[in-house]
């Protein structure tokens, strides 16, 4: 989210105007709206000399950015759709490209992420908070226009009563012309000043709304982090889109050829770059799978299974959860260069189909992808020299990739990765000779999914040392909030 300025905040501190949300108060907001209105702060849009504001006034087409964006909320909404998969689809069916393509991506990921914080307001500026589900997203697009982005107030008013009329009807157009007017008189800072709980009385509540994080969340991540003070940093990192990290799955590409596409390599991993922008897919690398789209935590997790020291027999690698791929791919490159072959292993049949779509580049005979229950496993005990374990997780690492799925998750998910988390754990390090490695690793910090799931296995076994782990942090790393375990069987 970026910084919305702060010259809103000269205006009225008053409490906001309430519309109510009645068929016929849309009217009426309407009509009320000139004469009860408080005082205009200098950038508000334009009134006529009829009382009404100039931009409910005119008929424009609604134009393609705004309505993709809708679009996506919608699918999101109604179709339990993942924005990040449904996006490219939409823009192709609005023949999207370049600016507008980012502006429609930012306008639906904003709002879509935001909305924890958002609703709020929009609530603040009704009598009744019941909105038709299509007439709330678009007021939440118009509200990530006029708080977060720097889209002028008439356009990002205007715009949101064009869309409404052409997605539900005239109806609510004086509803939402209403509402984002009031919502344009103040500045970010001083929503969440109205909304969100008192931070002296509730940091934690405080929080959950000007960071727009479910509550459980922002409990669960201070937990892992240990750290009040850098909390709000985390929350915030999770708000920005990621920049586009390529890796360069060696023996097939190089980071040179990545960096001549217009790249900067990454600090730690050896074979990343980050995109300065631009489409991955338009890198000749990434289109023909010697490359990939592949953040530097999941980089650094792939490593720490290839680079962990052992003993003996070097040869067989098992990926134990590998759909979609990404580590996969990496794995099997490594793999090749040093002699050894990789089974992907992955129960969901369309995941171990994207798996075998992921490592198509790497030397025939490195990699053999299987479909199969890792709890239920196809070998004999201690068949492996090394094996990752990229366990199912609650994802909380990795929110700011995907911005539907913080309201999505529950608790209760939580409590039921664990018990599957801790028996592919323990099933890896069956795999595994002794002497062998097992890096158990997770895309979210949650100490029941990470630290928790290794001390008790661990515990339990005894026949298992821990040789490393570490946990990666967005505000502080960059990278999504990756943890990996590195454990050697005894021999
Ligand atoms: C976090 S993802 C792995 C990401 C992958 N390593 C990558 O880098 O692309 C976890 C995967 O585990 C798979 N999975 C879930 N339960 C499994 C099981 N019992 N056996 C094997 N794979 C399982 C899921 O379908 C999912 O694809």
């Amino acid at each position: 989210m970026s910084p919305r300025r702060s010259s809103r905040s000269t205006t009225s501190r008053a409490s906001p105007r309430c519309w109510c949300s009645s068929p016929g108060s849309a009217r009426s907001a309407e009509r009320s709206w000139p004469r009860s209105s408080p005082t205009r702060g200098p950038r508000g849009p334009r009134r006529s000399s009829s009382g009404s504001t100039s931009v409910t006034d005119r008929r424009r087409p609604v134009d393609r950015p705004r309505r993709a964006a809708l679009d996506v909320l919608t699918a999101v909404r109604v179709d339990e759709a993942y924005a990040n998969l449904v996006l490219p689809q939409v823009l192709r069916k609005h023949g999207l490209a370049g600016r507008d393509a980012a502006l429609a991506t930012e306008l639906a990921s904003g709002a879509i992420r935001m909305r924890g914080l958002y609703d709020p307001v929009i609530d603040a500026c009704l009598t009744r908070p019941r909105l038709q589900p299509e007439v709330r997203d678009v007021l939440r697009l118009g509200t990530h226009q006029l708080l977060s982005m720097r889209v002028p107030d008439h356009a990002a008013i205007s715009t949101s009563v064009d869309l409404v009329r052409a997605a539900v009807g005239r109806g609510p157009s004086g509803l939402v012309n209403a509402v984002l007017r009031t919502i344009s008189r103040r500045s970010l800072d001083d929503w969440i000043a109205e909304v969100a709980p008192d931070p002296a009385h509730d940091p934690y509540g405080h929080l959950a709304v000007a960071r727009s994080h479910p509550r459980w969340v922002v409990d669960l991540l201070g937990q892992a982090l240990g750290a009040d003070a850098e909390l709000d940093d985390l929350l915030a990192a999770d708000n920005a889109a990621p920049r586009v990290t390529l890796v360069a799955r060696p023996g097939l590409a190089t980071v040179e050829e990545l960096e001549a596409a217009g790249g900067t390599r990454t600090a730690r991993s050896p074979y990343g770059v980050v995109l300065d922008g631009g489409d991955p897919a338009a890198v000749a690398a990434v289109s023909e799978g010697r490359a990939g789209v592949q953040d530097e935590g999941s980089q650094l997790v792939a490593l720490a299974m290839s680079e962990a020291s052992l003993e003996g027999r070097d040869e067989r690698w098992l990926d134990l959860c590998a759909g979609p791929g990404g580590k996969a791919a990496l794995l099997a490159a490594l793999a090749a260069r040093r002699g050894a072959t990789l089974v992907a292993h992955e129960r969901q049949p369309h995941r171990a189909a994207l798996v075998a779509a992921a490592v198509r580049a790497a030397p025939a005979g490195s990699v053999s992808v299987v479909a199969g229950d890792g709890m239920r496993p196809a070998w004999v005990s201690g068949t492996f020299d090394r094996v990752l374990v990229d366990a199912p997780c609650s994802g909380l690492g990795a929110l700011r990739r995907r911005p539907e799925s913080r309201w999505r998750r529950t608790p209760e998910d939580v409590d039921v990765l664990v018990g599957l988390q801790q028996v592919l754990l323990d099933g890896a390090l069956d795999a595994v000779r002794p002497g062998g490695i097992v890096v158990y690793a997770t895309c979210s910090p949650v100490v029941a999914e990470t630290s928790e799931v290794v001390d008790a296995v661990v515990g339990r076994r005894g026949d298992t040392d821990e040789v490393a782990r570490f946990q990666l942090w967005p505000h502080r790393d960059g990278t999504d909030a990756m943890f990996a375990a590195t454990l050697r069987r005894r021999a």
